[in-house]
C-alpha cells in the first residue's frame, strides 16, 4: 500500500530544532525562544518589572521574563493548567481561567499592583475548524487586552498571541487606540504552517482625563 504523501510545504514536525535546543538549555517549552526575540526586538519590559503572563504553562515564557526582570522583579504567570512551581522567588504562579466571571478578582488578590507588561501566549482548543478557532483565539486576546489596559501604568506593554484571520486588522486598530506603537511580529521560532502572530503594544496611553 502506498502511503498519504507529505503535506506540502514545511512539515510539522514537534521535535524539530527549536525542540532540541529547548531541551538542551534547560527551558520548559520551545516558547522560550519566541518570547526570547520579542524581548530582544523590543523593549517590552526591563529589570525591575512586573509581567503578568497569561497562557503561562509549562513556564518557557516565565523561565525568560524571570531572567530579565530579575529579583528585583515579579513575574505572575496563570494559567487553567498547573504551573510546576518554580524556585526563584520572583515567579508567582496560579491556575487561574482569564474568562470565568471572577478572573479580574482573583488576579487582584494574587497582585494588585499596576504592571509594567502583560503577554499572552493563550491558545485555545483547537476545534479544526478555522472560524471557531480564530473566534476563540480573538476572544483570549481581547481578554488580555483588557487586562493590559486596565492594570497596566501609562507606559507599560502589551503582547498578545492571536491566529491570523478574518478579524485580525480590527483587533490590530483596537491595539492601536491605546498603545502609542504596535507591532505585528512571527518569531522565528514560530512552527512553519502555523497561522499565528504576536501583537506588541508599547507604550501605554495614560487614560484621558474625566470630563468636569
Ligand atoms: C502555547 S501554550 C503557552 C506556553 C507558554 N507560553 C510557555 O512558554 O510555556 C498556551 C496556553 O494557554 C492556556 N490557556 C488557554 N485558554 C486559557 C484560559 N482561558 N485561561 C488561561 N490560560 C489558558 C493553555 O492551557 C496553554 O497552557
Amino acid at each position: 500500500m502506498v502511503g498519504t504523501p507529505p503535506p506540502m510545504g514545511k512539515p510539522y514536525r514537534p521535535k524539530d530544532h527549536y525542540f532540541q535546543k529547548a531541551k538542551q538549555e534547560g527551558l520548559r517549552a520551545r516558547s522560550a525562544f519566541k518570547v526570547d526575540e520579542i524581548l530582544r526586538r523590543f523593549p517590552v519590559v526591563k529589570k525591575g518589572g512586573v509581567v503578568l503572563d497569561l497562557g503561562a504553562a509549562p513556564g518557557g515564557f516565565l523561565q525568560i521574563l524571570a531572567d530579565t526582570v530579575g529579583m528585583s522583579g515579579r513575574v505572575v504567570g496563570v494559567d487553567i493548567v498547573a504551573i510546576r512551581p518554580f524556585t526563584q522567588k520572583n515567579v508567582t504562579t496560579a491556575v487561574l481561567d482569564v474568562l470565568a466571571d471572577d478572573f479580574d478578582a482573583q488576579l487582584r488578590a494574587l497582585y494588585d499592583g499596576p504592571l509594567d507588561a502583560v503577554i499572552s501566549d493563550m491558545a485555545p482548543k483547537t476545534s479544526g475548524i478555522k472560524a471557531t478557532d480564530e473566534a476563540r483565539s480573538l476572544r483570549l486576546a481581547g481578554k488580555a487586552l483588557e487586562v493590559a489596559v486596565t492594570r497596566g501604568r501609562p507606559g507599560s506593554s502589551f503582547v498578545a498571541k492571536l491566529f491570523m484571520g478574518g478579524d485580525f486588522e480590527e483587533f490590530r486598530e483596537q491595539v492601536r487606540t491605546h498603545y502609542g506603537e504596535v507591532k505585528v511580529v512571527r518569531p522565528e521560532a514560530t512552527r512553519g504552517a502555523s497561522m499565528e502572530v504576536y501583537l506588541v503594544g508599547l507604550r501605554l496611553k495614560a487614560p484621558a482625563p474625566a470630563a468636569p
